[in-house]
């Protein structure tokens, strides 16, 4: 047996436990079992307490007790285990041991795939993981996520991480056809003086309606109200090698005082349409050109575009945004997103 039962925990806390601040039994009442048990035992031994009057640290009477602790982790829905990255031990050796047990458990009870999370403040344990053979997943700014398959017959079915990043732009147009363009400060040689529409990334956990709105503001000051998502590119190996989806928003102007961001823009300013299609960066370039051609025919209701409806799915439960058009089958043209005059 490779770990110890909970019935042996509550013995040993009743008989043993009488020192030190971080006490087993907060944990024994989780439903989490011996993977609790392990942590807290680690935790102890990893302390230096005392049982009985013992010193746990390095001894060899808790020894092989300690070699059979397990990371505190939980199962997930897809028969693999996540690890608990709030309670990882301190010591690199105590883990070490622990994440060897660990891996040998989960391999005997079936186990598929492992994810271990380790906060930047545990960064020495990256290496350790990284020998007893887990893999790079993804990283943010405070924590790197480790990934182990352990079925050796079946392949990873672990998901990738992300494998997109999601741009906006925004093309707002005022009443007297003069569109809001922007110059970026840094850009390449060849898009140099180019006027351009405002664009940019949008947030974690942000719409791309909300995004294009804020964008827009950032980058020149102009408050908008979101129309119609008009079109999207989706491209390949941008950046980092991720793929790029960008949304080209239609917005209507609220305000027209411009204030740039200096950060990231040179210049901003109103341009008359056909002075922006003439650029030869505009009128030469197939998506550019193709853009403005549906910007141009939705102002004809020649085109629509596609609005956010607000939704959640019992699918998963979450709010989201779907984004279509209104296809309106009784031919009254009045409840039609795509006949709406936008700038009426
Ligand atoms: N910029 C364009 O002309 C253009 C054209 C077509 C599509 N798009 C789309 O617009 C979306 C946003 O792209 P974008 O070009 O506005 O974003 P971007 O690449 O210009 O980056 C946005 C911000 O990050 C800064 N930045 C980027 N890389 C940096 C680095 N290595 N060091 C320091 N600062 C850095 C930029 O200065 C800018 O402030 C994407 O989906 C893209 O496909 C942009």
């Amino acid at each position: 047996m490779d770990s110890v039962s909970l019935s042996e925990v509550t013995i040993t806390r009743r008989t043993h436990l009488v020192e030190g601040s971080r006490a087993i039994s907060s944990s024994v009442s989780n439903t989490k079992s011996q993977y609790v048990y392990g942590e807290s035992l680690a935790a102890t031994a990893d302390s230096g307490y005392k049982m009985n009057g013992v010193n746990l640290k390095n001894r060899t009477l808790f020894g092989s007790v300690k070699e059979r602790l397990l990371l505190d982790a939980y199962d997930d829905e897809y028969g693999g285990v996540v690890v608990d990255h709030g309670k990882l031990p301190s010591n690199p050796n105590v883990f070490t041991s622990m994440l060897r047990n660990s891996l040998s458990d989960w391999r005997r009870k079936g186990k598929k795939g492992i994810w271990l999370k380790l906060p930047v403040e545990q960064s020495e344990l990256v290496p350790i993981a990284i020998k007893e053979g887990f893999e790079y997943h993804h990283a943010e700014k405070g924590y790197v996520m480790l990934t182990y398959w352990i079925p050796e017959m079946e392949p990873c079915m672990l998901p990738a991480n992300a494998s997109h990043q999601v741009g906006v732009g925004g093309f707002v147009l005022n009443q007297h056809k003069e569109v809001l363009v922007v110059q970026e400060k840094y850009c390449t040689s060849s898009n140099t003086g180019l006027w351009k529409l405002p664009t940019g990334f949008i947030n974690e956990s942000e719409e791309i309606f909300s995004g294009a709105v804020r964008e827009v503001k950032e980058e020149t000051g102009v408050d908008t109200e979101f129309l119609e998502v008009i079109a999207f590119r989706h491209a390949h190996n941008v950046a980092f090698e991720k793929s790029d989806l960008f949304f080209i928003c239609m917005l209507k102007p609220l305000s027209d005082k411009i204030i740039i961001d200096d950060l990231e823009i040179k210049a901003a300013k109103w341009m008359p349409l056909e002075e922006y299609v003439e650029q030869p960066m505009i009128r030469g370039d197939k998506m550019f050109k193709r853009v403005i051609e549906i910007c141009e025919a939705r102002l004809r209701h020649r085109y629509c575009g596609l609005s956010p409806h607000r939704l959640i799915s019992s699918f998963d439960g979450r709010p989201s945004s779907l984004y279509y058009n209104v296809v309106d089958d009784d031919q009254d043209h009045s409840h039609s997103t795509c006949s709406a005059n936008i700038y009426e």
